[in-house]
């Protein structure tokens, strides 16, 4: 019964890498369509090679992995699949990350990846009527010039790019040290988020906010560490884009039984769940929901509450938002 809710539960999915949904499968298509060499013989050898033990493990494999990703069609294709995958789960909205310098290292023009991605988009609203928003990360091991020079790069598509973020290594790449190109994003009116606090420390998600002036915090975690800072989080309403299966893949917990979801939403946190990278993490945004739901007993009344808050922490304007809330609220009035 949860299972046909959770499903059904309109929801939005804020937190997702759109290179982290190419599965195996497609994988070795698109090698095989671009004559790209891969390091494995088979989708089962893939899958096999996806056992990490902490962030730096997934990401080398992960930054492997997108080297089969060549063309706009690449682009599509890979797109198009996390699309249909996310509306048979209930996905109404998306808010896709990209990662362009991963690409535009390997000499892929950028008009190639985001023209590819935007086709996707069209694609999805017109086959499912999802809505969806782009949101251009740069990779943290790498300078703020060179993530300057992704954003000099973007000028042409800023109308259709919605924020900007930050992923890839965190220790050791804090938010301050991309503070004046996350000031000169919101000066060209981006929305901002960053992961903060998935390995980094609780003072990491401090700069996200006091330097960065973020919208939004991917993961968050750490925070719980910091009871004044998660006082300030509840405050102000600030959203956590928090992704259960990529914490317990990524032994940011040890168990998934022992994940904080529940507590998050006991201490006021505006606390949503997302995918991450669903095809090296093994389950999309629904069976994320259904994992905390069967670890840490969440009912219906958390399974809701999870649904809105990934509404009111978009990006949408505020009548789609209170469109789709109202949704979730007449879903939860029939099943009373
Ligand atoms: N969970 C994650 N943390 C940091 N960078 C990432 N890039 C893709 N997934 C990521
Ligand atoms: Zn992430």
């Amino acid at each position: 019964m949860t299972q046909d809710f959770i499903a059904a539960l309109p929801k939005a999915e804020l937190h997702l890498h759109i290179e982290g949904s190419l599965e195996p499968e497609l994988m070795f298509a698109l090698a095989a369509r671009n004559g790209v060499a891969i390091p494995y013989a088979s989708v089962e050898e893939v899958r096999a090679a996806y056992a990490f033990s902490n962030l730096q493990d997934f990401l080398d494999i992960y930054y492997a992995g997108a080297d089969v990703l060549r063309t706009r069609a690449d682009f599509h294709d890979l797109a198009v699949a996390y699309f249909d995958r996310a509306a048979a789960d209930g996905v109404v909205h998306a808010e896709i990350m990209f990662d362009p310098q991963t690409h535009t290292a390997r000499g892929i023009p950028f008009a190639e990846v985001i023209e590819g991605l935007l086709s996707a988009m069209a694609e999805a609203e017109a086959r499912h009527g999802m809505t969806s928003a782009l949101i251009m990360s740069f990779l943290r091991h790498l300078s703020e010039e060179e993530a300057f020079a992704t954003l000099e790069e973007a000028t042409p598509w800023l109308e259709r790019i919605t924020a900007v973020g930050l992923d890839s290594s965190e220790v050791g790449h804090p938010p301050e040290k991309f503070a004046r190109v996350f000031a000169a994003a919101r000066g060209r009116g981006l929305k901002l988020v960053a992961h903060a606090g998935e390995e980094g420390p609780p003072e990491y998600v401090r700069q996200a906010l006091d330097v960065l002036a973020v919208d939004r915090i991917d993961h968050g975690n750490r925070s719980l560490e910091d009871a004044a800072l998660v006082e300030r989080l509840a405050r102000e309403g600030m959203t956590l884009t928090v992704c259960p299966l990529s914490n317990l893949k990524l032994c940011v917990v040890d168990r998934i039984e022992d994940h904080p979801i529940d507590a998050m939403l006991a201490q006021g946190l505006r606390a949503t769940i997302n995918s991450d990278d669903p095809a090296y993490f093994g389950g999309y945004v629904a069976d994320n929901y259904r994992a905390v739901a069967a670890a840490r007993g969440l009912d219906r009344h958390a399974l809701a509450t999870l649904a809105r808050n990934s509404f009111t922490g978009s990006f949408l304007p505020p009548d789609a938002i209170a469109a789709h809330v109202a949704r979730v609220d007449a879903m939860m009035a029939a099943a009373a």
